[in-house]
């Protein structure tokens, strides 16, 4: 029990050092926010009471867009088709069945299911395998476009370009409307801030910064951005079904593409990837545009988009991006000064899972792996194995096709023909994400962390696979694997684990990236030119942690390094590559001072004179 007790005393500590912060950054400002709402109505008049409403409403769905760009980093416009489904949904019912708590269910329903099953189709479109970024703003251009088109054909059911009128809908007074809708955003903020900043919410964050290296730490970001869009778009829904039911007319303009491309500029404004900064932009404009759009008609569109260019260039991150920028640099001077940097994260050992010590199965088997471009042949007829244990360095001349070969090794969607078994499992046609979970990692060339994640944090997104996290919370323990752990002890790391990983050196960077994938306790290791870059100490350093893996953990690494110096003092055999083919295999010593390999980085070499060694 005492053992228990002391184990638990730091978790405690740092938990109750955590209260007041979360207090102090959400609890509090919520409370403040809360009651400006509730006492609003007795400090403004009915017109602003009005415009407020409506814009409050609009805020909602600002704040989907910005969850969507600023947290996950997919850019959309079609945030306002979701608002307008909401928006049609209870024109639609009211004006079809007439107003009641059981009509109001229905147009409720409505909303939300037809929200949630066209966001999920759309996410499905979106997010295909393989598909980009800009792919997915472009359906999301398209979405409210078509939404427009099929209101405008939908006769008197839809209203067609006049829109739904004339409905009777909720008999609330204007002061319960603008309590209502204004505690609306700041539980939307509150509940948004608490999930964003948590375990699971850093992961948006991670797939935004670092889509691809997601996926080779065995995340599957399709799924969880179809989720999101998903959330994101019942919300949308619901802040449509609200501003309808205040305002009692619904317009083909509430679900088009200018809207969803103000909703953007409202973001873009107040500041992508500030939850407060998309309200405020949302409220900004649409309460500037509510008094100017009478006395300066035309004008004052061009002012707002005058506004938003100057917003744009001088602050990028927009006006709480530049506050929050701010923010962190007087935060990084004052961590400068204090002597002994302070760390928010306890690091702890997860147990080992097996003993490692006799494992030599083979874990990696590649048989006549060959990939084309088009015409071009980059490999052919490439076959080998390896064990556990053992560190084998691919070497060859630049386009020899050494990373070709790691990148077929890791995604099952590369190579042309052939067949790669990982631990005895086919990789067939697997994403990598499915991949790692058969027991392999990679590190990329150059250093692929998450920038804007400290390095706890990107850490734990790397446990994310194994440990499931917390929606509501952060963990102030970081079990790690002992291999894991030991690197980032030895490399420094561990003294930086509350800084952002875009301020760590070249050399840390690598670390981390190792570390990262180490976590997530592979059997197979994929390592590209891991010591480019890096001082003889932090290369020396980086030869102990390898071998020491191999020696202790069994592991399988496969590296590819240019240095043949290094590759004679880490490896226990070495794959010569040239010209997409295996030219010689095998112990260190023989292949080293192979005259073959002579010849080949001399450039004397012509696979089909001397004939390949396979
Ligand atoms: N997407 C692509 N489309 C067309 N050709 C490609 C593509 N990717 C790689 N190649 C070609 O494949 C060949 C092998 O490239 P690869 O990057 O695998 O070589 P490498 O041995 O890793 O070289 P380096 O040591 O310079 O990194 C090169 O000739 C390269 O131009």
């Amino acid at each position: 029990m005492a053992d228990l007790g002391s184990a638990l005393k730091p978790m405690a500590q740092v938990s109750l050092q955590r209260l007041p912060r979360a207090l102090v950054n959400v609890a509090l400002p919520g409370l403040v926010a809360a009651g400006l709402v509730i006492a609003g109505p007795w400090l403004l008049d009915t017109y602003t009471l009005n415009i407020l409403i409506r814009a409050l409403f609009v805020a909602i769905a600002a704040l989907t867009v910005d969850v969507l760009w600023g947290f996950s980093g997919t850019l959309t416009f079609g945030q306002s088709a979701f608002f307008g489904i909401g928006a049609y949904a209870v024109a639609i019912t009211f004006t079809q069945f007439g107003f009641g708590p059981s009509q109001a269910l229905l147009a409720l329903a409505a909303a939300v299911g037809s929200a949630a099953a066209i966001a999920a189709f759309i996410g499905w479109l979106s997010f295909y395998p393989g598909s980009t970024p800009l792919y997915a703003s472009v359906i999301s251009l398209v979405l409210p476009i078509v939404l427009v088109q099929i209101l405008y054909s939908g006769g008197t059911f839809t209203g067609s370009s006049s829109g739904l009128v004339g409905f009777e809908s909720f008999d609330l007074s204007l002061e319960s409307w603008f309590r209502l809708a204004g505690l609306a955003v700041v539980a939307t903020v509150v509940v948004a801030r608490i999930m964003l900043s948590s375990d699971a919410g850093r992961v948006l964050s991670a797939m935004r910064d670092n889509d691809e290296r997601c996926s080779y730490l065995g995340l599957d970001t399709a799924r969880v951005r179809i989720g999101l869009l998903v959330v994101t778009a019942v919300v949308a829904a619901l802040a449509g079904f609200g501003y309808v039911a205040f305002a009692g007319v619904a317009a083909p303009e509430n679900a088009g593409f200018v809207f969803g491309t103000q909703l953007v500029v409202m973001v873009a404004l107040g500041g992508r990837g500030s939850l407060v900064g998309a309200v405020v932009g949302a409220l900004v404009i649409e309460v500037a545009s509510a008094y100017l759009s009478s006395s300066l008609p035309f004008v004052w569109e061009l002012i707002v988009g005058i506004a938003f260019v100057v917003v744009i260039i001088v602050l990028p991150g927009g006006l709480f991006g530049g506050l929050r920028e701010l923010n962190a640099a007087v935060r990084r001077r004052l961590a400068s000064t204090q002597t002994t940097p302070s760390s928010p994260v306890t690091l702890a050992t997860l147990a080992h899972t097996a003993a490692a010590s006799d494992r030599n199965d083979i874990v990696v088997e590649v048989s006549s792996v060959a990939k084309h471009f088009g015409s071009l042949s980059v490999l052919s007829g490439v076959s080998f194995t390896a064990r556990q244990g053992e560190l084998v360095s691919l070497v060859g001349p630049n386009g020899a096709g050494k990373t070709t070969l790691i990148r077929c090794l890791a995604d099952g969607r590369q190579r042309s023909e052939g067949t790669v078994r990982i631990a005895g499992h086919p990789i067939n046609r697997l994403a990598p994400d499915r991949i790692v979970a058969l027991g392999l990692g990679r590190k990329f060339q150059a250093a692929s962390v998450f920038e804007t994640l400290s390095v706890g944090d990107c850490l734990r997104i790397a446990r994310v696979r194994s440990e499931r996290p917390s929606f509501i919370g952060c963990s102030p323990v970081l079990a790690l694997p002992p291999a894991a752990r030991a690197v980032v002890e030895n490399s420094g790391l561990v003294e930086r684990l509350g800084e952002e990983a875009r301020f760590l050196s070249h050399g840390l960077k690598q670390a981390l990236e190792l570390a990262m994938v180490l976590a997530l306790e592979p059997q197979v290791l994929l390592l590209d030119e891991p010591t480019a870059g890096l001082t003889r100490a932090e290369r020396q350093g980086f030869a102990a942690i390898l071998t020491g893996l191999v020696a202790r953990e069994r592991l399988c690494v496969l590296i590819i390094e240019h240095d043949l110096d290094f590759v004679r003092q880490i490896s226990s055999r070495i794959i010569v590559l040239h010209q997409g083919r295996i030219a010689l295999d095998g112990p260190v010593a023989e292949v080293v001072d192979a005259p073959l390999v002579r010849e080949i980085y001399t450039g004397a070499h012509s696979p089909v004179s001397t004939g390949v060694t396979p």
